[in-house]
């Protein structure tokens, strides 16, 4: 098992990554000593096909438990959903504060956390991620929240778990478009601070597509180490350092509100689009050179992802476009390539050159 520390002063945790560690979770609470009653918001998807291993498991808890099921699609991080779930929390007549944990993708980690970060104003928090874009990315770094109508994580707040149990096991019944809706974000990672991450993406696509598990553990490592560093020195999101994170995610986000948060885009597939997009606005600024911008859309292509969108109305993702959380005082801010491995925050960029990118990605 490896452990990944996030140093955080209070609010620290550790990161355990491992092939099937979750069987040792009884050993790992009692080990940090958690006794309190935990309400487990559980993916039901997942559950459908890991049920009896993952109940066994939590039959050897001397906790009390409480299972809450939500569908993990994007269209659950909605106000009526956190609504659900916390009066059903509060009508379960628990004594004191419990544990919240979050076993499923990011859908579910986003949410449960925002009931983690509000519910009695904040109770523990523990996120076991089982799919490749919650291990890689939104389990970690304490981003939580759920979307509004106009625009995605529009409410939220900051929450960072307080242990986080990633098991490489869970991808292996994960569907080929939730282990490609991860790879995403991967790619994001080389492009972002790693340009070794990204050649051995473009080495290994075969290994990577067919789940093998050495080249996935690496890659959740690899991923989980820079978000980790990148998280410790900007938690807040204030200091334009973790802003990188977004890479991509300006007009990924609105691509995915405009879909409506259906089966049209997923994240990943929002957030590839999304790289492309900038990443030829930085060609166009003459800030990221032809070559690379090609082998990004290549890797994102090999990688079975869009590299444009269809089916999308050009107004509605401009409507939540503009409600992007970078940008400051109708100031537009985007996170540009200059080179694989290297990104920089680019403000006021031309409203004519987004038009014209928009025009080129988006369509009917
Ligand atoms: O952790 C971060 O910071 C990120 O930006 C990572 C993103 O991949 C993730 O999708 C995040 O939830 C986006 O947050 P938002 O601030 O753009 O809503
Ligand atoms: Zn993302």
């Amino acid at each position: 098992m490896k452990k990944i520390r996030v140093d955080l002063k209070e609010r620290s945790y550790d990161i355990l990554l491992g092939a099937g560690i979750i069987k040792s979770f009884p050993s790992i609470l009692a080990e940090r000593k958690i006794t309190r009653p935990l309400v487990v918001i559980a993916d039901n998807n997942f559950l459908l096909k890991n049920e009896n291993a993952i109940k066994e498991i939590f039959r050897e808890v001397p906790n009390k438990v409480y299972w809450i099921k939500i569908p993990g699609k994007e269209s659950s991080k909605k106000l009526d959903m956190y609504g659900k779930i916390v009066n059903e929390i509060s009508s379960k007549g628990i004594m004191g504060a419990p544990v919240i944990i979050a076993l499923g993708g990011g859908v579910t980690g986003d949410l449960a956390g925002f009931i983690a970060a509000t519910y009695r104003r904040g109770v523990p928090f523990i996120q076991i991620p089982t799919t490749l874009l919650a291990l890689v990315d939104s389990s970690v770094g304490g981003k939580v929240g759920i979307d509004l109508e106009i625009a995605k994580n529009l409410l939220g707040s900051f929450k960072q778990p307080d242990l986080v149990i990633a098991d490489i096991n869970f991808l292996k019944t994960l569907p080929a478009r939730q282990i490609r809706n991860g790879l995403a974000e991967v790619i994001k990672y080389g492009v972002i601070k790693n340009a070794e991450l990204f050649k051995y993406l473009e080495r290994n696509v075969d290994k990577i597509l067919a789940v093998d598990k050495k080249a996935l553990e690496r890659i959740v490592y690899e991923c989980v180490n820079i978000k980790a560093r990148v998280v410790e020195k900007d938690e807040l999101d204030k200091l334009d350092i973790r802003i990188i994170l977004n890479f991509g995610h300006t007009f990924g986000h609105a691509i995915e509100s405009a879909s409506g948060y259906g089966t049209l885009y997923n994240h990943g597939e929002g957030v590839a689009i999304g790289m492309v997009m900038a990443a030829h606005m930085a060609v166009k600024l003459g800030e990221f050179n032809k070559n690379d911008f090609f082998r990004l859309k290549d890797l994102l292509e090999k990688y079975g992802l869009p590299t444009r969108a269809k089916n999308i109305e050009r107004e509605k993702m401009l409507e939540s476009y503009k409600l992007d959380k970078k940008f400051i005082q109708g100031v537009n801010r985007f996170i540009l390539p200059e080179k694989i491995g290297k990104v920089k925050v680019v403000e006021n960029i031309p409203v004519k050159l987004i038009m014209e990118t928009i025009e080129e990605y988006i369509g009917k």
